[in-house]
């Protein structure tokens, strides 16, 4: 028995770190995919581990099963309920992930790892089994991976489980239905809260629905756009972590809470003004161009506010300054700190000044890719390879 999921990754246009203090954001799904694939052995394989194989990385952790029941022995899977790690089981987990020995320039994945044990020992109890994970996103660099993985972590082990009944014999990529999508996004969520810490759910929510979406309060609106956006994202390739930038905003918003609220405020106004602008009829009361320099400025005042939030980085300023010089508006995307940086690319803008542009951030050693946006969300394959 096998099956094999996919969720996109995601670049948040406005209101990424606001959206954790209420804030409304809008978000879309770009086409670069984590894919998890879930393979239960026969009894004749006589395999009684877990394994997850993290293929990109060339890793691999396994634990005798017997190793999780010991300490996981709560453990009873009801996968149509989707249930936060307490303490006490993150308290259990973490040593079966400490005796993996990750290796210290990895030691970031530990979350990712004790994320997969808590979505796997929720949802499939004690099986054994092996899952390979791949992904196309860069990892820690503001485009979802998290969510992407626990997405697709989620999908997969749902797929097989009993809340769940889909048609097996399918062939190709297979949608989930509404109630499906609800369950994955909410187990998703319980994964994202081990890597993130405090996370919005808006990572999660446009990698399982995937299109454009507006975002507040853990509700989702989705946006319908004729309107291309063309991105041009641009990898600083500066590392971070989202979990630590996060909780950084936090400690700010104590510190200042009443210029704070004024900024969360701010960015919510510009991701409301944007979402109208992007969904509002092309000749109808603005012409193209006029929409386009609407989203470059509402991105650029957005900017101002995540600097002033404390999450910008030099390789960020190196990235809006170079833009600046062709006049194009960018901003950080995800919880910034180094990351991905998006430049808002207007559709009469020639290929060859795009071509120079990417020339000059590749030469400061940054990458720069332009995804396709919108796309779908989770989906699964069953059987062998897709
Ligand atoms: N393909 C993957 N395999 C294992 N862990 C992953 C994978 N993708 C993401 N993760 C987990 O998510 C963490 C990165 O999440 P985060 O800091 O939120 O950055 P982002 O979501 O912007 O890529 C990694 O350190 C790891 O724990
Ligand atoms: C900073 C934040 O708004 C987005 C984080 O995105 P990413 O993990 O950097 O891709 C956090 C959140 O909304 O949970
Ligand atoms: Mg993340």
């Amino acid at each position: 028995m096998e099956v094999k999921a996919r969720a996109p990754g995601k670049i948040i246009l406005s209101g990424e770190h606001a959206v954790v203090h209420g804030s409304t954001a809008v978000a879309a799904s770009i086409d670069l995919y984590t894919y998890v694939s879930l393979r239960f052995p026969t009894p004749s394989d006589n395999d009684d581990t877990l394994t997850l194989q993290l293929k990109d990385m060339a890793l691999e952790f396994s634990w005798p099963i017997s190793r999780i029941k010991e300490a996981l022995p709560e453990s009873s899977p009801l996968s149509s309920t989707p249930t936060s790690c307490s303490v006490e089981s993150t308290k259990s987990i973490a040593p079966l992930v400490v005796e993996q020995n990750i290796p210290e320039a990895r030691i970031g994945l530990a979350s990712g790892i004790s994320a997969f044990l808590w979505l796997y020992s929720s949802i499939q109890g004690f099986k054994p089994a092996t899952v390979v994970v791949t992904s196309e996103l860069p990892i820690g660099s503001g485009l979802g991976s998290s969510a992407a993985y626990c997405v697709a972590l989620s999908a997969a082990l749902l797929a097989f489980s009993d809340s769940v009944s889909l048609d097996v014999n399918h062939r190709g990529w297979l949608l989930f239905g509404e109630k499906e999508l609800e369950l994955v996004n909410k187990w998703a969520f319980e994964g994202e809260k081990i890597i993130h810490g405090k996370p919005s759910g808006i990572d999660n929510t446009v990698s399982t629905y995937g299109n454009m979406i507006k975002f507040k309060s853990g509700s989702l609106t989705r946006i319908k756009t004729n309107m291309p956006l063309k991105m041009l994202i641009t990898n600083t390739k500066v590392g971070r972590n989202t979990k630590s930038l996060v909780a950084g905003v936090s400690e700010r918003n104590l510190r200042h809470p009443d210029a704070m609220a004024f900024v969360f405020r701010a960015v919510d106004s510009i991701s409301k003004e944007l979402s109208t602008v992007i969904q509002s009829p092309t000749l109808d009361d603005l012409s193209t161009t006029e929409k386009e320099e609407k989203i470059g400025e509402l991105m650029e005042m957005n900017q101002g506010l995540l600097q002033s939030m404390g999450v910008s980085h030099d390789s960020i300023e190196t990235v809006l300054r170079t833009t600046l010089k062709y006049k194009l508006a960018s901003k950080l995307t995800g919880a910034g700190g180094g990351g991905c940086v998006l430049t808002f690319l207007p559709t009469l803008l020639s290929g060859t000044v795009v071509d120079k542009l990417i020339s000059e951030l590749e030469s400061c050693g940054f990458q720069c890719l332009i995804a396709g946006t919108g796309g779908g969300g989770a989906e699964i394959f069953f059987g062998g390879s897709s």
